[in-house]
Order: C-alpha cells, then structure tokens, then sequence
C-alpha cells in the first residue's frame, strides 16, 4: 500500500478540499464518492489503524472479540438510577468505524422511520427520496446464507410464526413490514464470512489507486479551525505525536459518530454556551442542541439453557429475529427480539445468575424508545471521555420498561412452543418464577444492555428548531463550511438497526456535497 499519510499540498502546506473527520461508517462512503471526482482532494482522518489484512476485524463472526480491546474506544455510562449502569458502549477505532466491529444486521429503515423524521423538520428525507441512496449502497447485502442458518434458530422463527401468528420474512428489505421472523439480511459475503463494512466496499476497492484521496490513519481530531462563523480546518495529532492543522478549502465534513462528533464541537467552542463557559472552553458558536436528544435502543435478556450443545455454525451468533407491532394503529413494529445462539449472561452475572455450559437467548428490545439521553463533557481536557447519560428508562409513562416486560412474556411464549419448546431444558434468567409486572421490569431493567445504538447528537431539524444542530443539508447552523453526517444527526430513532440508515446518510452527504460544489 502506498503510503498516504505525508501527502502536502503543492506549497507545503496540509491542504485540501475537503477535510473528512472520521473514517468509519459514513466516512468511508463520503470519502469514497468524493473522490470519484480526479480533480478534487480529500483528507481522510481515522483515529484508528487501517482494517486491511485484519482477519481479527474482517472476519464477522469475530466480532465479539473486539468487545473492549484496543480498537474500542469504550465509553462508560453515568449512573442510571432506573437502568443498569455497567453499560459499555463499544465504538470501533479501526478504519470503517462501528461497520468493521459490528454484527452488519442491514435494515433499510421502514418508510414510517424516514417519514417520521421528515416531519420532524428535515426537509427531502422522506421515505420516497431516500429510496435512491438504498439503491446506490456498495455493500453485499444479503439473507444470511443457508450454510450459517442454525436448526436452533430456524426452530426459532418457526416457534415466533406459530406463537405469535406474525409472518416468516425472507428478506426484510424486499418490502415493508410491521411484523415478523426470520433470518436477517447481512452486508457480508458468506464465502469464508467477510465483512462487507463501509470500508471493505467503499475504501479497499480505491484507496490504493486515488492520489486525489489522503488517508491520515492513527490520527485524532482535537479542534476545529474557525475563522469567525466559517470552518477552515481541523488540528490533528499523528500516530507520532506531530500536531499540525488540516485545511479545507471548501468544507470540513465531521463523521466521527454520535460520541465524537459532538464531542469535538464541544471541545471547539460549539455547543451549549454556558455548559462551555463552566469548564472554562471559550465560546465559539452557542449552539445549545450539540449533545442533546442522546438516543439508543435499550435491550433485556432472557436466556435458556438447552439440552445439550447446539449446532456450531453460524454467520455471527445471532442471525435470526423477530418483530411484533402490539398497537395495532402503529405505523411499525414497537418491539423486536434478536435472537443469540449463545447464553448472553453478562449483565444477569452481575446479579448472581450462572452462565449455562449451553444455552441461548432473546433480547427484546424497543424500537422507538421515549427516553431521552444527553452527552456532555466534564473537562476542557479533550483527552477525557464524555458523559453519556442515556437516562434509561426515565419516560413519564414508563413505555419503555413496560415494552421489555411486555418482550419477557413474549419470548416465554415462543419458548413454549414448538420446535423450540424441545431445545430447552429450562429458564436460566430471569427464572420461571419472577413473573409479576414490578418484579419483571426491575429485572428487565437491571440487566438491560445497548444494542449499540447511539444517535441523534447533532441532530438535524428545521429553522426554527431551537435544538437542531445541522439543517436538512448537513450543514451546521450557524457556521460555514462544515457539515455533520453520521449517526449522530439522526432527528429520532430508526425502528431498526441503524447501519444502513447511517450509510444513507454517507450517500446523501456525498450528493449534497458534490451537488454544491
Ligand atoms: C458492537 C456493535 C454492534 C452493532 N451491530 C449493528 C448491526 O448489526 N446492525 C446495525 O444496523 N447497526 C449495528 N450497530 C450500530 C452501527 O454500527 C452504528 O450505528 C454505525 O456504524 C455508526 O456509524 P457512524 O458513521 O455514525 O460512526 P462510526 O462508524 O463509529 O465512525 C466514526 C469513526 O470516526 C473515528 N473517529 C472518532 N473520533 C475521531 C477523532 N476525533 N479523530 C479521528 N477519528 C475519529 C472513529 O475511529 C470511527 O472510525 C452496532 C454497533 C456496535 C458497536
């Protein structure tokens, strides 16, 4: 591979186009579809190393391996008094950000999820509009493949549809749905398990080719350059501890994810003036909504052991799920189950439940979640870690702790049933005898886990949103020549897993982009 990293502009100095911060999920994509164009530059930061010739990152099915290792940055929680507080949000720092650590579930986000945000003020999001980046999206994705489907799991989506009466689903992104089981569409390529992550299908195929696109790996973003309200660059530190200042010519383009992107605004001046003016960062811009509307997509557990062991293959441990709509006048699903061909007792550990030798799981979880979160920092130092208080299961009518008790009764009763009644040798956690409403939401919250969702940071919205941090076009109110584009502009919560969603928004950041210029 040549080597990227010490490409100068002609006089000497770090400039380019565009400057992209963060070359995971949707940097990679904006980075990539800049650079179709020879004649212009773009400087791709990534705090972490290139993903190449990494089995341990390329190989999905190693996922869980990365869990908290040296590519994860690892954030803690705050104290949630009404949740578990032991969370780890993991956030990859490898090149293809979260798409090269995560399970690659790819759901289009149903009509209802970009129409909901339309609405909520971001002009030309809509579910029709959007269709076109869907179509334009580099990954291989596909149903997981007949040879990774486990009979534990085609046992379970036969055991749901019986249950429940909710249609199988081949191929969830065929069409529409409000409900059903199966297997799930995968970005992978079920030949030897690979990743097809955003950097797999939008960065391998280039990056050794394009002299227009500079990659600037191991190296971090600490502060934005401003020249009065316009954006002119970003000061970096290198793998070697060089600092120098990245300049942009026509735009920056902050990618960093729904933890970093806000927090080096924060860390620039830009967000909430007094919260800055406490901890002693000088205003910049007082953009009050940068660290609001935290968003996630809380989950529980119930795990069984089975008879014995169950089958060994598998594309990453939890290839199947299912979807149910219990208000039947909703416009999607407001519960989903993955389902884990593995006893997933960590966070039950902690409150005395045993690990299974065998056994597997279903984590309900609440696809449009009411709780609302916040990110702040507690230091002007931009070496420390961020706050993220997800408040937990704090909405006033308590939706989102009954929506996973309501997912406890649920999985018992596919559990029940046949084919899958007959794997399981009995109810690890939390037990067939905690069944009453407070004893099942106390549980249900106590052990509840991320789905590693986070979004909704900088989030974008209409004028007169006082809260919206980017507007319809990406572009951050107030400033110029910078954009926001991952998952931390979300406006509300996908009712699926947001990947997809994420590298959407990469597609049409690079249009709006290319479009302007
Ligand atoms: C374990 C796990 C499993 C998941 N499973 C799924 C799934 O199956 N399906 C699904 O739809 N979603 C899943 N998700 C969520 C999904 O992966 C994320 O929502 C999405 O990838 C986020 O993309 P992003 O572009 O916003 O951020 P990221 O992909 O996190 O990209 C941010 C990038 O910026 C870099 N960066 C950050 N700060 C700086 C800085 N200051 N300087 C330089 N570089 C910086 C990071 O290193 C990173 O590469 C999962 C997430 C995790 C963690």
């Amino acid at each position: 591979m040549p080597d990227h990293t010490h490409t100068h502009g002609h006089d000497g100095r770090h400039e380019y186009d565009y400057v992209v911060i963060g070359g995971g999920t949707a940097g990679s994509v904006i980075a990539s579809r800049l650079t179709e164009n020879p004649d212009v530059t773009v400087a791709l930061v990534e705090g972490g190393p290139s993903d190449v010739g990494r089995e341990d990152v390329l190989t999905l099915r190693r996922w869980m391996g990365l869990l908290g290792g040296e590519l994860d940055y690892d954030y803690p929680t705050t104290e949630q008094p009404r949740g578990n507080s032991h969370i780890r949000h993991s956030r990859a720092r490898v090149l293809g950000g979260c798409s090269s650590h995560n399970t690659l579930i790819a759901f289009k986000p149903l009509p209802s999820d970009f129409d909901e945000w339309e609405a909520a003020g971001a002009k030309g999001w809509g579910a029709v509009p959007m269709e076109a980046y869907f179509a334009r999206l580099k990954n291989n994705i596909v149903p997981v493949d007949e040879r990774d489907r486990n009979a534990i799991a085609r046992d379970f989506v036969d055991a749901a549809q019986t249950a429940l009466g909710v249609p199988r689903i081949e191929g969830f992104n065929r069409g529409p749905f409000t409900e059903g089981a199966g297997f799930f569409d995968l970005a992978y390529h079920p030949e030897g398990n690979k990743r097809s992550s955003a950097s797999v299908a939008y960065l391998h195929p280039v990056m050794d080719e394009r002299a227009n696109l500079t990659l600037l790996l191991e190296t971090w973003a600490y502060r934005l350059e401003l020249d009065g309200t316009r954006a002119e660059g970003v000061h970096v530190r290198t793998k070697d501890g060089e600092e120098i200042l990245l300049r942009a010519r026509r735009e920056v383009v902050l990618c960093a994810g729904a933890v970093d992107s806000p927090r080096l605004l924060l860390h620039s001046g830009i967000g909430p003036g007094q919260d800055l003016e406490r901890l002693g960062i000088p205003v910049v811009h007082d953009l009050p909504g940068v660290g609001e509307n935290l968003l996630d997509h809380p989950e529980s557990v119930i795990v069984w052991e089975t008879e014995g062991p169950i089958p060994e293959n598998s594309a990453m441990d939890s290839d199947a799920g299912l979807f149910v709509r219990r208000d039947p006048e909703g416009p999607g699903p407001d519960l989903m189950f993955h389902f884990y061909q593995i006893p997933f007792t960590d966070n039950p550990e902690r409150l005395g439940y045993e690990r299974p030798p065998h056994g597997v799981s279903m984590t309900p979880n609440i696809p449009k979640p009411r709780s609302r979160g916040r990110l702040y920092l507690t230091s002007a130092d931009p070496s420390v870690k961020p706050a993220l208080d997800f408040r937990y299961f704090t909405d006033e009518d308590d939706y989102d702790a009954r929506t996973l008790v309501d997912g406890i009764r649920i999985a018992r009763e596919i559990a029940r049933t046949e084919p899958l009644a007959g794997w399981l040798k009995r109810e690890v956690c939390p037990g067939p005898d905690v069944t009453g409403d407070e004893e099942l939401s106390e549980y249900a919250r106590k052990v509840a886990h991320t789905v590693y969702h986070p979004a909704g940071t900088c989030r974008m919205g209409s004028a007169d949103d006082r809260l919206a941090v980017v507007d319809p076009e990406l572009r951050i109110r107030g400033l110029d020549g910078i954009r926001v584009a991952d998952a931390s502009v979300f406006p509300t919560m996908t009712a699926v897993n947001p990947m997809i969603g994420v590298l959407m928004v990469g597609e049409k950041a690079a249009d709006l982009i290319g479009g302007e210029a």
